[in-house]
């Protein structure tokens, strides 16, 4: 296989899989794969084995996880900025929920219904305002962005959303961010859930689900020593934290079912030193196959595979892209690497390939999966 290429841990991806199934098991919870984290047609059939329902982000996304085999009454559809043609595909396929993410988009979808002769079953996106203490590029659910409606907005129009004739609000949906680590920050979500909550049942709103979304962090600094997220403790907050009444509880897991079981293999091309003295080692990826360090500053731990010396340097690796920001990498502590070496990019099966470009007209990496190598 040519490099750069994924390289998919199948059988993580299983054990992975089997935790989130078992655990979530216990207390009944529903789990949603978020689809955007990684839409490879071969992982995902390991994803439909399993019965998880999709989280999309996108009519496409729909259309991915319908061909993909899942059940349309297992998708739902959330985002800011839902085309007319992408809310008439979701109405058609008749999906669990279409997650509401403003009061307009709510009045046009009630139009789209009557229109269709349908009633269509909808989540209100809520906007909780919690810090969940993660990289600011990527937190959703503080007062200021632009996920979900406000709690006040939605008080402030609860009558004029029970009167949409073509609308069956059947959910609250909520999703605070992604890599939350500090897991107590899920503890204050469920109080402000339960409060939303409750106080909106009392208008005369009746939630059939709950939907918590995902966030759940994985060891990005340390992959060997948490292959397996923690979905455990995670479901332990909830469950003793959420009011669930005879509500259903649902998750929407992106990173933390695919990105350790990926990573991202490259060949080194050359050294070269920068007159102030730094050691660049660029490697034949760059933010074209992986975004997330260029994107956001993320770290994602890299090794030599190939070399043949214990001896270390301190190097910065870089990406062939015409963009200085294109670094995996910097002062990072590698064995000594020469030309023709292969290096891992660990932590790379979220967000990698589905952030994926082709800027500077470079070719979408290939990927190899662990169980066609045994
Ligand atoms: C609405 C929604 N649900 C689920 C996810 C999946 O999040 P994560 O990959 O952090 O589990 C995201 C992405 O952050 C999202 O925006
Ligand atoms: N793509 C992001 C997270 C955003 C997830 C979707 N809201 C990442 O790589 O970390």
């Amino acid at each position: 296989m040519e490099t750069p290429f994924y390289l998919y841990d199948t059988e993580l991806l299983r054990q992975t899989l089997e935790s989130v199934v078992n655990e979530s098991k216990r207390y009944n919870y529903k789990v949603h794969y978020a689809i955007k984290a990684n839409y490879d047609d071969r992982l995902l059939a390991i994803i439909r084995e399993y019965g998880l329902g999709v989280d999309c982000a996108s009519g496409n996304e729909v259309q991915k996880a319908i061909e993909a085999g899942f059940d349309p009454k297992s998708i739902v559809y959330a985002g800011v900025g839902k085309r007319d043609k992408e809310l008439r595909y979701a109405i058609e396929q008749e999906i669990m929920a279409i997650n509401c993410e403003s009061i307009e988009e709510l009045l046009v979808l009630d139009a789209m219904a009557a229109e269709a002769g349908r009633t269509v079953e909808v989540a209100l996106r809520v906007n909780p305002d919690i810090d969940p203490k993660t990289n600011h590029c990527i937190d959703t659910g503080q007062a200021d962005s632009k996920f979900g409606i406000s709690y006040e907005e939605i008080l402030d129009n609860a009558e004029r959303i029970r009167s949409l004739k073509h609308l069956r609000i059947v959910g609250v949906h909520l999703h605070i961010g992604s890599q939350i680590r500090e897991l107590h920050v899920f503890e204050n979500m469920c109080q402000k859930v339960n409060v939303i909550v409750e106080n909106l049942e009392r208008l005369g709103f009746s939630f059939r689900f709950v939907d918590v979304g995902g966030g759940l962090g994985i060891n990005y600094d340390m992959p060997e020593n948490e292959p397996i997220p923690n979905f455990a403790s995670l479901f332990a907050i909830v469950h003793n934290h959420l009011r669930v009444g005879d509500r259903e509880v649902h998750f929407e897991f992106g990173r933390s079912i695919v990105g350790e079981c990926g990573e991202l293999i490259t060949r080194v091309l050359f050294n070269k030193t920068t007159a102030t003295g730094r050691k660049l080692l660029i490697v034949d990826a760059s933010m074209t196959e992986l975004i997330r360090p260029a994107l956001y500053g993320s770290y994602h731990n890299i090794e030599n595979i190939t070399a043949e010396t214990d001896r270390t340097d301190k190097y910065t690796v870089v990406g062939t892209a015409c963009e200085s920001t294109d670094r995996f990498d910097e002062n990072v502590s590698l064995r000594r690497s020469v030309r023709g070496d292969l290096l891992t990019i660990k932590s790379a099966g979220a967000y990698g390939m589905s952030m994926a470009s082709r800027y500077n007209l470079h070719d979408l990496p290939g990927a190899v999966y662990g169980e066609d190598l045994m």
